[in-house]
């Protein structure tokens, strides 16, 4: 059974998505504290939450099940995602389902701003007719500036034109052929601040866009700039936006997020020229309805162990590349957990070879449950394909992927190479087609192994008799071997034996193998 917390409100329509699964139990309990969050969360699988909940470290480290958080939403500045990943827990977010109702919302800021239609509403509302006070301006044949030309700015820039605006704007990922193939004008940030009648920021917030509308920035504005932030608060500087207003430097900004949030004693708010409302621009039926059904479908997923749509800190796998790569993920994570088990010294480097088949496919999905076979042994279960990478730079252990061609007759062939001091260890496997996978080799030995069950591994010198030796020996503890699997490197030589049997075995049928006089190596794997 899955429990799952509702900390902020979630539409319905979402809801539905999990209502039905007989597995999943639903609490809703939104405007806790921080306080009251942290000593409610160690039970829940699950958290689904809004803008309003801040996830910090200190709620995560306290949930010791989730699995998931789900923001229904774009933003994912109230999550500490660093938090999050090193804890193995997914996060996933709904960006596209609010940016139609983000850009109305901004083009209805603009034009609040241009016609002074709150304060013009507000005087009526206090009995004053005061037409020559709320003369506006058209934004026909203005210009609007777009910082971060992303899903939100995108429809922004298309609407603006549908009003005969000019738009400008500024994005890293812009290129002028892009540009020009949207009918706008491509700048760097310094030409979209020089240019524009109106600016308007939707990047994320993060460390590279804090206060990136700053001091030095109003400078270098036109005088009677307009100023919209419908992102996030934070993105613009409060204190020189509010400076610059006062100095009439900026004529009018429109506000749906600030820094601290709820905000409704700023002293921005106390200005006329400044328009606001309270983190409106995603507040729509429609948007709620599609935020709330993506994040539930990503959530449902994630527990029944499908992989999500819309994940944040973990990279996404288009459906038809998943199903090409999905079937090898079972077979990496088995690859990982044989090897591990063939050294007892700490694991340095990890080389994964990808050849034939594998050679074409997205690979950084597979080798993310390879290392988690790897790292499962040591770290135990909490190591999943959300933090596996994380873990293993953690512990200094650096991962290589190498796309190959050699693939030894196999049409697909995953070679895992181990480093450590004592040497290298290695072991290949393959998928075939409608048999499954493989364990194919074993450092330079030949073998045809299904990756599961009770393995033990056998080095011994090619003798004659010695499989008889070991095989009475088994049988003296009631072992029974259900495959076996020989090769040697010469005649006489080192030689090596792999047999699945239908029990764990204890550690002194091993310690016993053991002391057989040409037996030099023994390994229990289970798989
Ligand atoms: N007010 C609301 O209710 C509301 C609703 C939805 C989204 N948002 C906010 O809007 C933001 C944008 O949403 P989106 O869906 O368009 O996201 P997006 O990821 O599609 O677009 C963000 C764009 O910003 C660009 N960018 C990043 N750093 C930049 C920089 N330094 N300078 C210029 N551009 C930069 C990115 O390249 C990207 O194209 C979200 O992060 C969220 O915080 C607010
Ligand atoms: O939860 C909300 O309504 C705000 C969402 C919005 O800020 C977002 O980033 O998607």
């Amino acid at each position: 059974m899955f429990h799952i917390l509702i900390a902020d409100p979630i539409s319905d329509e979402g809801l539905d998505v999990l209502v039905d699964n007989e597995n999943i139990t639903l609490t809703k309990d939104t405007g806790l504290t921080p306080e009251e969050l942290e000593n409610r969360i160690a039970t829940f699988d699950a958290l689904l939450v809004r803008s309003q909940t801040k996830v910090t470290r200190s709620i995560i480290e306290k949930a010791k099940n989730l699995k998931i958080i789900g923001r229904a939403g774009v933003g994912v500045d109230n999550i500490d995602l660093d938090a999050a990943t090193e804890n193995g827990i997914i996060v996933v977010n709904a960006p596209n389902g609010n940016t139609n109702s983000a850009a109305e919302h901004t083009m209805a800021m603009i034009m609040s701003l241009s016609r002074k239609i709150p304060q013009a509403h507000s005087g009526l509302k206090n009995h004053k007719w005061e037409r020559s006070k709320y003369v506006g301006v058209e934004v026909k044949n203005k210009t609007l500036g777009i910082v971060g030309l992303g899903r939100i700015g995108t429809e922004v820039a298309y609407r603006a034109k549908g009003q005969r605006m000019n738009v400008i704007a500024y994005d890293p990922f812009l290129t002028e052929e892009k540009a020009e193939k949207m009918g706008i004008e491509y700048g760097e940030l310094e030409d979209v601040l020089n240019k524009a009648d109106y600016i308007t920021v939707h990047t994320p917030l993060m460390k590279e866009t804090r206060h990136m509308i700053s001091v030095d920035a109003f400078r270098q504005m036109k005088d009677g700039v307009h100023i919209i932030n419908c992102a996030r608060g934070g993105i613009i500087d409060e204190e020189a936006l509010y400076d610059a207003l006062v100095s009439g430097k900026v004529a009018g900004a429109a506000i749906d997020v600030l820094e601290e949030e709820p905000f409704q004693d700023h002293k921005l708010l106390e200005l006329s020229q400044v328009v606001a409302t309270p983190h409106l621009g995603a507040s729509t039926v429609e948007a709620q309805e599609n935020v709330a059904i993506d994040v539930c479908h990503d959530v449902q997923k994630h527990l029944t162990g499908d992989l999500v749509k819309n994940p944040v800190n973990m990279p996404s796998v288009p459906s038809d590349v998943l199903s090409q790569i999905e079937p090898y993920f079972h077979l990496a994570e088995k690859l990982g957990m044989f090897l591990i088990r063939l050294t007892e010294d700490v694991p340095e480097e990890v080389n994964i070879y990808y050849s034939g088949e594998l050679a074409d496919v997205k690979i950084a999905p597979i080798t993310r449950n390879a290392v988690k076979g790897l790292l499962q042994r040591h770290l135990g279960s909490h190591v999943n394909d959300v933090n596996a990478l994380y873990l293993a730079g953690k512990k200094d252990i650096t991962i290589h992927e190498n796309r190959t061609s050699t693939t030894e007759g196999f049409t697909n062939l995953m070679t895992i190479e181990l480093k450590s001091k004592s040497g290298t260890r290695s072991v290949s496997g393959t998928l075939l087609n409608g048999l499954g996978a493989r364990i194919v080799r074993v450092d330079h030995y030949s073998v045809d192994m299904m990756p599961h069950g009770h393995i033990v591994m056998i080095h011994h010198q090619d003798l004659p008799g010695v499989i008889g030796k070991m095989g009475s020996l088994l049988a003296e503890h009631h072992i029974n071997i259900a495959t076996m699997q020989v090769d040697r490197s010469d005649i006489g030589g080192d030689a090596i034996m792999i047999l699945t049997i239908d029990k764990n075995p204890e550690q002194k049928e091993l310690e016993a193998l053991k002391e057989l006089e040409e037996i030099s190596d023994v390994t229990a794997v289970d798989l």
